[in-house]
């Protein structure tokens, strides 16, 4: 399998299944997607945030439809609302085959929760995610061991932490550079220099510096070196 981010601002996602498992999905792709949940029930507060993925979670985007669909209904629902992705998280497995089938059938992505090992074709799995703000790590463990990626998860929360701040030191740092002129090799240094500097790092993380304040430090470094031709 493949990691790709997807970008699924306003496009809708159906997930069969309101049960822990159904929301949790929901909460994740509700972020970006407009997300309906068909189900007979769904868990209680299912947008609460939870432990297991905080920052993903999110209040808006997302319509509940109280059905419990046999086989041919929910091919129903898929042609009806035409998802980009289908999420299979009922406790019924004939249910969840439909789903598989179905989008299958009509080359949509589709997500199945209860199968764990070898994957159909085409599908997709759902990775432990850490995220700060436009930082993104992604955990998958090939669909075998999803405790194991929840437990690499937690470890990775603290080394991500400043991420974000270094993220925009590092782009706005290199937009300037391009701006000025300076060839793709010294823009290489520059950047990789910053982003391995533990004092920058230190600095971004306790807010002792803030990324305006690096940033100006970094290109004020190099233009002191001859690097501005202004
Ligand atoms: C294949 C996959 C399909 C998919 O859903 O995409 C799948 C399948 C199954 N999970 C099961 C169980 C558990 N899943 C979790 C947790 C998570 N599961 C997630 C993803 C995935 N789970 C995909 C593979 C990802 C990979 O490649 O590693 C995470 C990462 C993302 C998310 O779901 O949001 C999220 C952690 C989020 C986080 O914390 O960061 C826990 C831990 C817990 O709940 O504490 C348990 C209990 C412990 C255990 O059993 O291991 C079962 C058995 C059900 C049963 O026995 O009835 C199946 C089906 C089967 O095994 O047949
Ligand atoms: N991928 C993962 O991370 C995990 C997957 N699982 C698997 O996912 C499945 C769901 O797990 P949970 O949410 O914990 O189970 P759950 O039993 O809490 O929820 C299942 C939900 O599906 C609903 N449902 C039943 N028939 C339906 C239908 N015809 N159409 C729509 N919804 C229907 C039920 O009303 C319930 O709300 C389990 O069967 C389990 O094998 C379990 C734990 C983690």
């Amino acid at each position: 399998m493949i990691p790709l981010l997807h970008d699924f601002t306003d496009v809708p996602v159906l997930v069969f299944g309101g049960g822990r498992v159904g929301a949790r999905k929901a909460r994740r792709f509700a972020r970006e997607a407009d997300v309906t949940v068909v189900s007979p029930e769904f868990a209680d507060e299912p947008f609460a945030p939870d432990e297991a993925d905080d920052a993903e979670s999110t209040a808006g985007n997302v319509d509940f439809v109280r059905a419990e669909p046999d086989s041919d209904a929910v091919a129903e629902w898929i042609d009806r609302l035409e998802p980009a992705l289908v999420v299979a998280a009922t406790d019924d497995e004939t249910v969840n085959e439909a789903a598989v089938e179905t989008a299958r059938e009509r080359g949509i992505l589709v997500n199945r929760a209860d199968r764990a090992g070898e994957r159909d074709p085409g599908s997709v799995v759902v990775p432990a995610t850490v995220r700060d703000e436009q930082v993104v790590v992604s955990i998958s463990t090939g669909a075998t061991a999803p405790a194991l990626s929840k437990h690499l998860r937690r470890e990775l929360e603290d080394t991500l932490e400043g991420a974000s701040e270094m993220a925009t030191v590092l782009a706005a740092v290199r937009t300037e550079l391009k701006r000025r002129g300076v060839p793709a090799n010294r823009r290489r240094t520059i950047v990789s220099d910053v982003v391995s500097d533990s004092a920058t790092w230190t600095a971004l993380r306790t807010g002792n510096s803030n990324t305006s304040q690096v940033i100006e430090d970094v290109l004020d470094d190099e233009r002191s070196r001859g690097g501005d031709p202004r």
